[in-house]
């Protein structure tokens, strides 16, 4: 059975618009360790201009580490042993990444915690408009009503002079997401941003992102744990597990056909799909323990000698799609 959104069908990106020039963001090689934990191996991903990518993954497997490594705020004592993050050319981890940060909006999982109590909204984003946008205050004030009114939060003079506690939470998401677009970030990062929030709301919220990234031709990496979602925003999608992406290509086509092992047990349990609560066997490795060659490789019904050597590498299966795993056209039974 295909997973749908369960939301309602938002226009797609321009034909082509995926697929068009240099990506806003490519992550090449990443490896992400704090400490003893290894949390990304070897990451490489692509964020296409005026595109969407999803990431997607369980609880623990490396999706917030991603993002803080974008965004240029990983934690203290993280190191990074390889790779590179290059945002328009530019590589986010080296001395440039003040300057890159300006030009990437943020969306945050949490409304109620995103918002300080204390001050008003509208003095939050224009605090944040001084330091990164071009203008005056009266040209600051004069798009983010605009932004606003894009955003659908009635009566946006009035919603500038509010504290946070004046809004509901999908109207802070909404505002939060004005926030991100205040400095006309060329890309967008959303960090599971309808969890917090109520079914319907949820529906509005993705609705509308999709609506502007579409029609400011913004670039969008998106961060959830649920396919849902990821179909009702996301053009494409990386699977990660343990800090490997496992499976990448367009999302319709790897939901409706996932090809890694992972992938395939993960939608199986999907309640969509799901014929019994038997989920995937075994747990998700702690970030300290992870086993060598293919992390996944001590739950995978295909695994053999070989998997726990070294990383499979990602195995080109045309129409953009990939997958790490070489033995992924083999069938198998669920435990
Ligand atoms: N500061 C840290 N120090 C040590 N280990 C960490 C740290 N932050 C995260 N980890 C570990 O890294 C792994 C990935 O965590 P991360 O928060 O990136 O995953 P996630 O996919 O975003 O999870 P969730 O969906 O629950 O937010 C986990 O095993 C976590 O315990």
């Amino acid at each position: 059975m295909a997973i749908s959104s369960g939301w309602p069908i938002q226009p797609s990106a321009p034909s082509g618009a995926a697929t068009i020039g240099q990506p806003v963001l490519s992550i090449e090689n990443l490896s992400v360790h704090i400490g003893p934990a290894r949390i990304l191996q070897e990451v490489t991903l692509q964020v296409p201009r005026a595109g969407t990518l999803g990431i997607v993954g369980e609880s623990g497997c490396g999706k917030s580490t991603l993002l803080r490594a974008v965004l240029g705020i990983l934690p203290g004592g993280a190191t990074v042993p390889k790779g590179a993050i290059l945002f328009d050319g530019e590589d986010i981890l080296t001395d440039c990444a003040a300057t890159v940060r300006g030009r990437i909006g943020y969306v945050p999982q949490d409304p109620y915690l995103s918002l300080n109590p204390v001050f008003r909204a509208g003095d939050q984003i224009f605090e944040v408009m001084r330091r990164h946008a071009k203008g005056s205050r009266a040209d600051h004030k004069a798009k983010l009503i605009e932004l606003l009114r894009a955003v659908q939060l009635p009566d946006p003079e009035a919603a500038l002079r509010k504290y946070p506690h004046q809004f509901s939470g999908g109207q802070r998401q909404r505002l939060l997401i004005a926030a991100a677009l205040a400095c006309d970030p060329a890309l967008v990062v959303a960090d599971e941003p309808t969890t917090a929030l109520d079914v319907t709301t949820q529906r509005e919220i993705l609705g509308l992102l999709r609506q502007l990234t579409v029609e400011r031709g913004l670039s969008l990496l998106f961060v959830t744990h649920d396919f849902g979602v990821l179909a009702a925003v996301c053009d494409r999608v990386a699977v990660l597990y343990a800090g490997q992406v496992v499976e990448h290509g367009p999302t319709r086509a790897v939901l409706d056909d996932p090809q890694h092992p992972y992938a395939r047990m993960l939608l199986a349990c999907h309640p969509d799909r799901a014929t019994d609560l038997g989920g995937i066997p075994g747990t998700v490795p702690a970030a300290t323990a992870q086993p060598p060659g293919c992390r996944f490789h001590p739950r995978c019904p295909l695994a053999r000698a070989a998997c726990a050597e070294a990383p499979p590498p990602m195995l080109p299966l045309g129409a953009g799609r990939s997958v790490a795993c070489p033995f992924h056209a083999e069938a198998f039974a669920r435990a």
